[in-house]
């Protein structure tokens, strides 16, 4: 059995890709070390049988040992440990959640319902590196897969609607929190039927642009308003969350040389762990609405076209309906008055799941067999 060693395993993804390994029996396809950043020599956990003492994950000879290192730690480790590890001369596979190596040339980002052909080509050619995509980008390549794979689409504008979990596990409870200083602010008035609206809007209002209102982790109020900016800035005038949608998609579907145009804006807004997006699409000719669905709803078992109305787009097309499942919904497909070529389609995934931990956890049993 292979050597495996997992990395970033207690944080948000990390603790997601547990439970997915759990349940899809993945323990007793490796022999798996915990290690840590921070409690070296404490038990680690008992997900692969008896539990352990953890090991060092700055340990460079102990993450020699292991033919395949899988981590959800973050970026700032990727960076100071995977050069460091491939300079000793290591030729294991390493699975990675953090962008930190998705666009070097000798990486393969991963979405292997989308992308498998790519992945095999790699793992025949050498490639040892294997990356998880940005949730968005993996999230609408999987919606849309069915029109990707058959070089229906010309260009795509994704309009998100990205979930605070996105942002990481302090930020999900600093939206909690502002929402209930903003539920106690008014808790007396909405306990009496006859207090004036307006009167509640104003202290709900003050609230939100009070010091009072917990925000150290987004800095401004998410609770009852959205952040129309996702990560830092790129000369273009795009964020950093944007400009992954291009370079990312394409590099997924092995089109980097004639990308195809994907670009939108990136907004966060209060919802806990699923991101939406509305999509615009330019298709490369006039096909009809029920054959796009057709197409999308044929591509993977995850995708599941939503019709366009208004009940079952309200209880189906949602975080609330998506959150903690593997489902890939889209609806409200329909022809834009742009022209025949134009379509709408919105989508929802949780982005823990399709979004960060599930292609990881595919790749290593891609490998693991
Ligand atoms: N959040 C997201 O949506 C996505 C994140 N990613 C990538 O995954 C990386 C990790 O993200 P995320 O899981 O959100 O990060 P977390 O902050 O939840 O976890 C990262 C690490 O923090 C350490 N840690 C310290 N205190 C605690 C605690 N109380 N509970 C749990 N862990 C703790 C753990 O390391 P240790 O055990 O070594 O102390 C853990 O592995 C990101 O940096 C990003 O690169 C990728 C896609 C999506
Ligand atoms: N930036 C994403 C989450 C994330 O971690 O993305 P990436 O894996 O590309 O760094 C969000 O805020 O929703």
């Amino acid at each position: 059995m292979n050597k495996v060693g997992l990395v970033g395993w207690r944080g948000m993804v990390g603790s997601v890709l547990m439970e997915r390994m759990q349940q899809e029996g993945d323990f007793s396809k490796i022999n798996a070390t915990f290690f840590t950043t921070s409690q070296a020599g404490q038990l680690g956990p008992d997900f692969a049988g008896d539990a352990k003492p953890l090991l060092s994950a700055y340990d460079i000879d102990a993450l020699r040992g292991m033919d395949i290192v899988i981590t959800c730690q973050g970026g700032d480790y990727t960076k100071e440990v995977y050069p460091a590890l491939r300079e000793s001369g290591w030729q294991g596979y390493w699975i990675d959640a953090a962008s930190a190596l998705r666009m070097a040339d000798d990486s393969i980002i991963v979405l292997d319902p989308v992308n498998i052909d790519v992945i095999e080509q790699g793992l025949e050619q050498g490639v040892k590196t294997f990356v998880g995509g940005n949730c968005t980008v993996s999230l609408m390549l999987l919606a849309l897969g069915g029109l990707f794979e058959r070089d229906l689409i010309e260009w795509v504008s994704p309009m998100t609607y990205q979930a605070a979990s996105g942002a990481g596990a302090k930020n999900m409870r600093e939206l909690i929190s502002q929402m209930g200083a903003i539920h106690s602010e008014v808790a007396d008035l909405l306990d009496n039927p006859h207090s004036a609206i307006l009167e509640i809007d104003k202290r709900v209002s003050e609230k939100l642009q009070s010091d009072s209102l917990p925000k150290d982790q987004f800095g401004v109020p998410l609770a009852g308003s959205l952040i129309p900016w996702i990560d830092v800035p790129m000369d273009s005038g795009q964020s950093k969350e944007e400009w992954k949608a291009q370079v990312e998609a394409n590099k997924i579907l092995g089109s980097s040389k004639s990308p195809i145009p994907v670009d939108g804006l990136c907004v966060r807004i209060g919802a806990m762990r699923c991101h939406s997006q509305a999509l615009t699409i330019k298709l490369k000719e006039d096909i009809s609405v029920e054959e796009i669905e057709s197409i999308l709803a044929s591509h993977n078992e995850w995708v599941k076209v939503i019709p366009n109305d208004r009940s079952l787009s309200s209880t189906d097309l949602t975080p609330v309906k998506v959150t903690g499942t593997l489902s890939i919904p889209i609806g409200r497909i329909r022809k834009l008055a742009m022209g025949p070529e134009y379509i709408s389609a919105f989508t929802v995934g949780d982005q823990l799941l399709w979004g960060a931990a599930e292609p990881l956890r595919r790749m290593l049993r891609i490998i693991t067999g």
